[in-house]
């Protein structure tokens, strides 16, 4: 049982804490700009006015297509766009759309192009779920009667049927806005919905939903990926059954960090409204009467507690809200607020105020420190939660009996509520065989603080941690210290650097690789495969990134065919969202 209590105590407090001045969140620009035809016609009577003999016809407009990473939620997106035509066996010029007409025509009536690809359609079948969690559809294009169009369909569930507005068109799919829900799919639940913004937040896409079902998705998603970036090993059956997504215990209430932020518009000298301080709008919710009356206009919803996030996170966000209705007249710029939860382990011989680093204060409550205090049973420990505005603030967490400090603004885990069962699946799977009285040894690439070294440092001799970032491995050494662990090592630099220094031998060695979102790069795979550890476990939050990485590793370097996939399941970090993080074992074979 978790007792809650809340508490404060006076502390001076000036501004929150802003970072990075951003435009996160901003909506795509119209195809056309407002005043394209005016341009060319000043151009037209410039030349007039001079008596150009050359008469200049306007330059064409023409289409750039931005470059993506193929593991990004765009690049993934045209994966599925292939998919869904090769079931409906249709081939991409069957859905490929005119963005050069779209980009060249002037005219501003209700017949324009632009205004025709624009346009509301009634009726209209979800048949899928992407990865990014938009539903995907397929409709006829509106000036070729001959073609189609794939459409994206925000908060479209496969089997719904819907009306919808089209309001952005990319050469092999269109962006639409759902209107209503004209009937519901029968995975819908609305009475699931547990906040207010859901359906027009960029946050969450899965609150209809039953958690088994959320979880049945990112199971699926993580078959996908494999599928669409380990072609090779699915055609050769080296991929296993993929394992039930394990749960979040909390499925709300769980993020310890969030980040609501705030637009000021260019030219603006002296905000006279207070901008809306929030998350990102999905869409465009000028086409969606509800929206303008729940929570602003802009790119960005005015929240005011997020449901999703742990208590104290949303104490701190009502706490930086007021402060931000006092002082919203000081910005001149944009900026996103910090709100991370600090962790204090409670000594409950002191008084818990003495014991409270800097957090978010209550400036109704004379500025004292908000805080949540819980009791932590299974080892009888109490706790008190902070909520740190202040990016280089240190922060403490709590995981499985380990304490863990880090910079407020620097990487960790967001759910502290499923790092115990993610740190024992990973101990858990990187155990050798037979080695029980042989030494054995971890290698921990892109290990941040050292979360996983440090939890997986008793079953081992030594533990070799490699990290970019200096402040974060200065965290790690620290931490080790601090929960009297002496067997750890780490070395700052890019993860190949390991491999200079390496001491520890290969058939008795673990690695465990957690990378950012882009993955590992090939230099790095190719010389882990010549170094041949005798286990790897590897953790993604990009389950794309890392299939295409496995089909790398196994196909295409030095010892990879001596390796196989041990098992593949997703962790839930991010309940109600289309998130999932991804484990995969290799193991040699
Ligand atoms: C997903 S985080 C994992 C951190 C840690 N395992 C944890 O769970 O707290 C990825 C980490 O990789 C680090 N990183 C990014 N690129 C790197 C590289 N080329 N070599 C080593 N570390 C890198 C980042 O600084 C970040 O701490």
């Amino acid at each position: 049982m978790i007792n809650l209590h809340l508490l404060h105590r006076l502390s001076s407090r000036s501004l929150p804490r802003l970072y990075n001045s951003t435009k996160i969140f901003k909506m795509s620009e119209p195809l056309i700009p407002n005043d394209s035809v005016n341009i060319v016609n000043k151009r037209a009577i410039n030349s007039n006015s001079q008596n150009s003999i050359k008469s200049k016809k306007p330059k064409l407009k023409k289409y750039k297509a931005k470059k993506v990473d193929s593991t990004s939620p765009l690049g993934v997106l045209q994966f599925e766009i292939d998919e869904l035509l090769n079931e409906k066996k249709l081939n991409r010029g069957d859905i490929q759309n005119d963005i050069s007409s779209i980009l060249n025509d002037f005219t501003k009536d209700e017949n324009s192009i632009s205004n025709k690809y624009h346009r509301e359609v009634q009726n209209v079948e979800v048949l899928k779920i992407g990865a990014n969690g938009d539903g995907l559809a397929l409709i006829k294009n509106p000036v070729e009667s001959e073609k189609f169009q794939i459409v994206t369909v925000p908060f479209g569930l496969p089997g719904d049927i819907v009306d919808i507005k089209v309001f952005k068109t990319h050469p092999h799919y269109v962006e639409s806005d759902l209107l209503k829900v004209v009937k519901g799919s029968s995975m819908r639940d609305d009475s699931l919905i547990s906040c207010k913004y859901f359906g027009k937040c960029s946050g969450c896409q899965f609150q209809f939903l039953t958690y088994e079902q959320q979880l049945n998705l990112k199971k699926n998603t993580v078959i996908n990926a494999y599928k669409f970036f380990a072609p090779k090993l699915l055609a050769e059956n080296l991929i296993p059954t993929v394992g039930e997504t394990i749960g979040s215990p909390l499925k709300l209430g769980y993020r310890t960090k969030l980040t609501p932020h705030f637009d000021v518009p260019r030219k603006v000298k002296q905000l006279e409204e207070k901008p809306p301080l929030g998350f990102g709008q999905k869409g465009r919710p000028k086409w969606r009467s509800q929206t303008l009356a729940e929570g602003g206009s802009g790119s960005i919803l005015d929240i005011e507690e997020c449901v999703i996030g742990t208590s104290i996170i949303n104490e701190g966000m009502c706490n930086e809200r007021k402060r931000f209705d006092k002082e919203f007249t000081k910005y001149k710029k944009g900026a996103t607020i910090l709100l991370r939860e600090n962790t204090t382990i409670l000594d409950t011989e002191k008084p818990v105020y003495e014991q409270l680093d800097e957090g978010s204060t209550d400036i109704d409550k004379e500025d004292k420190i908000s805080y949540v205090e819980v009791e932590d049973k299974e080892h009888d420990k109490k706790l008190a939660k902070t909520c740190v505005t202040n990016t280089r603030q240190i922060v403490k967490e709590y995981v499985d009996g380990y304490t863990f400090e880090f910079s407020a603004g620097e990487f960790f885990q967001n759910n502290n509520s499923i790092l115990p069962a993610v740190t024992k699946y990973v101990r858990d799977n990187l155990q050798l065989p037979n080695s029980d009285t042989l030494p054995r040894y971890l290698v921990d690439c892109y290990c941040g603080s050292g979360l996983f070294s440090i939890c997986s440092s008793k079953g081992v001799d030594k533990v070799i941690g490699v990290e970019i970032s200096a402040d974060s491995v200065s965290f790690a050494e620290k931490n080790a210290k601090n929960n009297g662990i002496d067997n750890c090592r780490f070395i700052v630099g890019k993860a190949e650097k390991l491999f200079e220094s390496i001491d520890v031998p290969k058939d008795r060695t673990s690695v465990i690789l957690d990378p950012p979102r882009k993955g590992c790069d090939e230099l790095f795979l190719t010389q882990l495969s010549s170094y041949f550890p005798a286990k790897i476990v590897y953790i993604s939050c990009n389950v794309h990134s890392q299939a295409r990485d496995v089909e790398f590793f196994l196909k295409n370097t030095e010892n990879g065919s001596h390796y196989k996939i041990e098992s593949l399941r997703g962790f839930d970090f991010f309940p109600q969202t289309h998130h999932v993080e991804s484990v995969c074992v290799l193991s040699r074979i």
